[in-house]
């Protein structure tokens, strides 16, 4: 019934197939609920599901998918280690797995930047029903408290209501930007007004036409005739006169002003990075703010404006050394021309990485923006990091409720790009119709993978080798090969089980035609992984027999009609480093 091709190398000829410390403390810690020939499912108060087999060995599986009629927690009174046999589902993927067949489930994960349109426990609701797979939180707005609020309550959606909604918190970083209108959420700038730009504190009342700066040498350096543009030229000035913490300039392209929009000044036509190139990307705010996302355990941080891979590196060592677990992922935001000069040693050391297209899109000609969107993209699959496409993919949608026709085609190139994530911000952060956004995302996001997938459109990507030892080179090969035969023999699944996840996304990182079911043992791995692309992550805690995992995984997601008798999987291992493939019994 089942084919596979075990590689044996030193590592796994060093573990016995059954008789390992970790199976046998597994086997005596673990409970095993009432045990017939057939797989028996209970279903618990707190809409907790149980389900036990006839096999030797206790096994766990916990997934992110499902609905919110079924099993979530353990009950309360079981140990941690006791979770041995139960189930727990995320409504929304539970949903789409049984509705549209698990092969057409949504391949490209979906981010929502969450301000005071959805901050409510039911706008976020909405959002985990539609489909929003993390959270982001950004900094530069808000207070901690406020920010707090949001991750308790999206946390308690989680835990009550059984979604695996992950948190990304976004720092401020110190490039120059504005400050806040002193309460008005709003300015309208007119043609040829004069407007002073001050790094004066001037309390909470602002004079009339004033507007504050957060950098302090910004009236030291800029100069007259210089542009001035907001938000990358929504809005522009001309420096006209300085006087001393004072910059007078007259509007040239008027618009509306908006709370700590960012600001670039431009000499004969280029953007002039003077002392402010100098600025930390990491401010003193920004490390109160990260010790503040440590302590709440957000699952990312995604830093802003990096310049090299070295405060990346000084940021995970900082994390490892503070936080207990050191689980959280650190994102590289790509939106300066030295981020777009250091990409591959950033992406290196990062995470993962952002197209923050926003930003970018005011330090680099905006033609450009494309092909760097294209090239982080592509340096990101070949080095084996999650890529987010982000900012105004459906700007319109703010105060529309449908997209423009240009939007759509942006997110479907995005989607075809095959990256990782998509992210909404002002569109879900404070405009109308956030959810409708979702559901944009979500259905273009289907659309475009079907097509793709069933005209055989997608080249093979080249993909190097990325891991450091022969070990990490035979994961490879073999996620590679497993992709190929998956491809090639047409199965409808791929399971991986992991346990620090990185087999999940070498696999992701193939791109497959069919979705991958992966199998991981920490919580916070399961989260981090609902960043990547098609993986449908499930925490479990497995053995090293796979045989026996794979027999009560199938027990358990036939239980819940997620597979049924027939299916083609293929499985792979980074235990035994195997690839098995066989037709579910
Ligand atoms: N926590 C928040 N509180 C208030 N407004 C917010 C918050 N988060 C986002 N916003 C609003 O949503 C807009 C879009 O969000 P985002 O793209 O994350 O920020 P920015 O425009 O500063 O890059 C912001 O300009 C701001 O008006
Ligand atoms: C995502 C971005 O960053 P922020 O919204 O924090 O400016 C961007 O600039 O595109
Ligand atoms: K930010
Ligand atoms: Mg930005």
């Amino acid at each position: 019934m089942s084919q596979s091709v075990h590689l044996l190398t030193p590592s796994n000829l060093a573990v016995p197939k059954h008789n390992t410390s970790f199976l046998s403390t597994f086997n005596r810690r673990l409970p095993v609920t009432t045990t017939t020939s057939t797989t028996a499912v209970y279903v618990f108060p707190k809409l907790s599901i149980r389900a036990a087999s006839s096999d030797r060995e206790p096994f766990v599986i916990v997934t992110d998918n499902g609905t919110s009629s079924l099993g979530l927690q353990p009950p309360t009174s079981q140990p941690d280690h006791a979770l041995s046999s139960s189930i727990e589902v995320d409504a929304v993927t539970e949903a789409e797995l049984r509705e549209n067949g698990f092969r057409s489930t949504r391949r490209t994960k979906l981010i929502c930047t969450i301000g005071p349109a959805t901050s409510g426990f039911e706008q976020l609701e909405s959002l985990a029903v539609g489909g929003m797979n993390v959270a982001r939180i950004n900094m530069c707005h808000g207070t901690r408290e406020w920010h707090r609020e949001v991750i308790q309550r999206v946390r308690k959606l989680n835990e009550e209501k059984g979604y695996a909604v992950a948190i990304m918190m976004d720092t401020e970083g110190s490039e120059i930007h504005m400050g806040d209108f002193g309460g008005a959420s709003s300015a309208k700038a007119e043609d040829d007004e004069i407007w002073t730009f001050s790094v004066r504190a001037f309390g909470s009342t602002l004079p009339e036409r004033t507007i504050n700066v957060n950098y302090d040498g910004f009236a030291e350096d800029v100069k007259v005739g210089d542009e001035l543009l907001v938000d990358g030229g929504m809005v522009r000035f001309e420096v006209v006169e300085k006087l001393g913490p004072d910059v007078k300039c007259r509007c040239t392209d008027p618009g509306l002003l908006l709370p700590r929009a960012n600001l670039t000044f431009w000499r004969d036509g280029s953007l002039v990075r003077e002392r402010n190139a100098m600025l930390p990307t990491i401010s003193s705010k920004d490390w109160l703010d990260i010790d503040f996302g440590i302590a709440e355990g957000v699952d990312f941080i995604a830093v802003s404006f990096v310049k090299s891979a070295e405060v990346i590196n000084h940021l995970k060592s900082y994390i490892a050394a503070r936080s207990r677990d050191s689980d959280i992922a650190v994102i590289a935001k790509i939106e300066s021309i030295d981020s777009l000069k250091n990409l591959e040693e950033i992406i290196l050391a990062s995470d993962g990485a952002m197209v923050a297209r926003g930003d970018l899109g005011a330090q680099i000609p905006l033609e450009q923006v494309p092909a760097a969107q294209h090239r982080i993209v592509q340096v990101c699959r070949q080095l084996n990091k999650p890529v987010i496409v982000a900012s105004q993919l459906l700007e319109s949608m703010i105060e529309y409720p449908t997209p423009t026709r240009a939007e759509v085609a942006d997110v479907s190139e995005a989607v075809r790009q095959r990256a990782d994530a998509l992210m909404l911000s002002g569109e879900s952060a404070m405009g109308q119709f956030p959810e409708k956004s979702l559901a944009v995302l979500r259905s273009v996001s289907l659309r475009i993978e079907r097509w793709w997938r069933e005209e055989k459109h997608h080249e093979a990507m080249e993909l190097p080798g990325v891991g450091s030892s022969f070990s990490d080179s035979i994961s490879e090969e073999l996620c590679i090969s497993a992709a190929k035969m998956a491809n090639n023999l047409g199965v409808d699944a791929l399971f991986v089980y992991t346990k620090t996840g990185h087999m999940a996304s070498l696999l992701s990182r193939c791109r497959p035609d069919c979705p991958i079911f992966a199998f991981t043992n920490t919580t916070s791995v399961r989260r981090r992984l609902n960043l990547q692309w098609g993986l449908i992550p499930f925490r479990v805690s497995f053995s090293d027999d796979m045989e026996s995992n794979l027999n009560k995984t199938f027990s358990l997601l036939k239980a819940r009609n997620l597979i049924k008798s027939g299916d083609l999987v293929i499985a792979v291992s980074d235990i035994l480093q195997s690839i098995q493939v066989m037709n579910v019994p």
